[in-house]
């Protein structure tokens, strides 16, 4: 049985249909993620899982349980779905000391004073916070808040968390702490989580899988690594950027060879696609090609299979160094580790790590799945651009 089951969830709020047919199942157990741009709908959607905002249309089932029916208007209070929910101000009572705020659901449920004492120190203790029991929420750092905030969410036991966007309020260094906490937390828990963030890293670190939204839609749903490595569209791909840092996109052609064979021709490089196109381009299919600036090397001395380039901008950053070349009259961002002891007008060589490789279709920016590049034996453009002539393409593609 799922944990969650949401089946063609619709929100309106005023004149506007906010989320627009949400379908998706969540495993108990699963970290799972909604990312993406401010206005999506994440912080919607968490709100009416727990009931804090009703369903104009679709089903929402909870551990086998119907909690909400848009064509009924069926709505379970949000107190009765077994679940407790983190938002991202703390919320916490600043009359109250913390022990108080983690036992004041705990007190609701009229359990014994030894039990609320034994559950709230045990629900500190996972928070690592044991020792500021007494304190009053003024007299916490935000990071400390933040850990009480979560003791009060789990002192409950509650089958499903939910957290939206718990972290946006803490400094970077203190982000990333509770980033490895959170991970702690879900595998000693075992809670189902759902939590919402609009930061990529935070995503890719936390969750075991993610989903995607954009304008009300879930777009994608996918496991961190496979949807770094395999965006389904080229929309995704350039949300999900690189650390911050701009996908390079290179605009190409998918030509056809008579024997069946496929190649991609682009101004900064060509070469032989292995797999299948579901139709076959006659002239040559307009394609966009994307690789992480962390998935290019870039060298001093040419190698087969490199592309000539000229450094145009270096950015320095003590444990990485992020490099703009031109390469085929294309700019391209490199990511290298460490320092890097290049000078703009310097030639360099590039080397594409082509499984990390995307073709998207130039109309629709829709994945194509079915081609890869081949082993990257690269023709090399970039170093007489000039050479590189739509017109003449097919001439270059090989005869057998
Ligand atoms: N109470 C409200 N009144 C009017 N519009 C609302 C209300 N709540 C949400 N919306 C609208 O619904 C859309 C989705 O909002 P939501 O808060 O779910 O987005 P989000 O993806 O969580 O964004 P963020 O990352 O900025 O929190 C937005 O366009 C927002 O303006």
């Amino acid at each position: 049985m799922s944990a969650i089951e949401l089946r063609n969830v619709t929100v309106n709020i005023g004149s506007k249909q906010v989320l627009r047919g949400i379908d998706l199942q969540v495993e108990k157990g699963e970290f799972m993620t909604f990312l993406g741009p401010s206005g999506c709908g994440k912080t919607t959607l968490l709100r009416t899982i727990a009931g804090l905002q009703q369903a104009d249309g679709g089903t929402i089932v909870l551990s086998g349980r119907e909690v909400a029916n848009g064509e009924t208007a069926y709505h379970l209070d949000s107190s009765k779905r077994g679940l407790n929910l983190v938002f991202q101000s703390y919320a916490l009572w600043p009359h109250m000391t913390v022990f108080d705020n983690v036992a004041f659901g705990l007190r609701i449920r009229r359990q014994s004073k030894s039990e609320i004492r034994q559950k709230v120190m045990a629900a500190l203790d996972k928070v690592r916070i044991s020792e500021l029991e007494t304190r009053y929420p003024g007299e916490l750092s935000g990071g400390q808040q933040q850990r009480v905030a979560i003791a009060r969410a789990i002192v409950t036991e509650p089958e499903l968390l939910l957290l939206d966007e718990p972290l946006s309020n803490l400094d970077a260094r203190l982000r990333v702490e509770m980033r490895a906490e959170l991970k702690r937390l879900h595998r000693e828990l075992g809670a189902t989580i759902i939590y919402v963030t609009h930061d990529q890293q935070e995503a890719l670190t936390l969750s075991s899988r993610i989903a995607v939204f954009f304008e009300g839609k879930i777009v994608q749903v996918d496991r961190p690594q496979a949807l770094y490595r395999r965006p389904a569209t080229l929309r995704i791909a350039d949300f999900f950027g690189s650390g911050g840092m701009e996908m390079n996109h290179v605009d190409g052609r998918i030509l056809f060879a008579g024997d069946g064979s496929l190649y991609l021709s682009s101004p900064v490089c060509s070469f032989a696609l292995e797999g299948r196109l579901n139709a076959l381009p006659d002239k040559g299919m307009a394609v966009t090609m994307t690789i992480k600036p962390e998935h290019i090397r870039l060298q001093r001395h040419f190698v087969p299979g490199a592309i000539a380039c000229e450094v145009d901008t270096v950015f320095p950053a003590g444990s990485e160094t992020t490099v703009t070349v031109l390469a085929g009259g294309r700019l391209l961002t490199v990511r290298l580790l460490g320092d890097a002891d290049y000078d703009r007008g310097d030639t360099a060589y590039l080397l594409l790590r082509e499984e990390h490789l995307n073709l998207y279709h130039g109309d629709t920016g829709e994945l194509l799945d079915g081609v890869r590049p081949a082993s990257l034996s690269v023709t090399n453009h970039a170093s007489n651009p000039i050479s590189y002539d739509q017109n003449h393409l097919l001439a270059e593609v090989p005869t057998r």
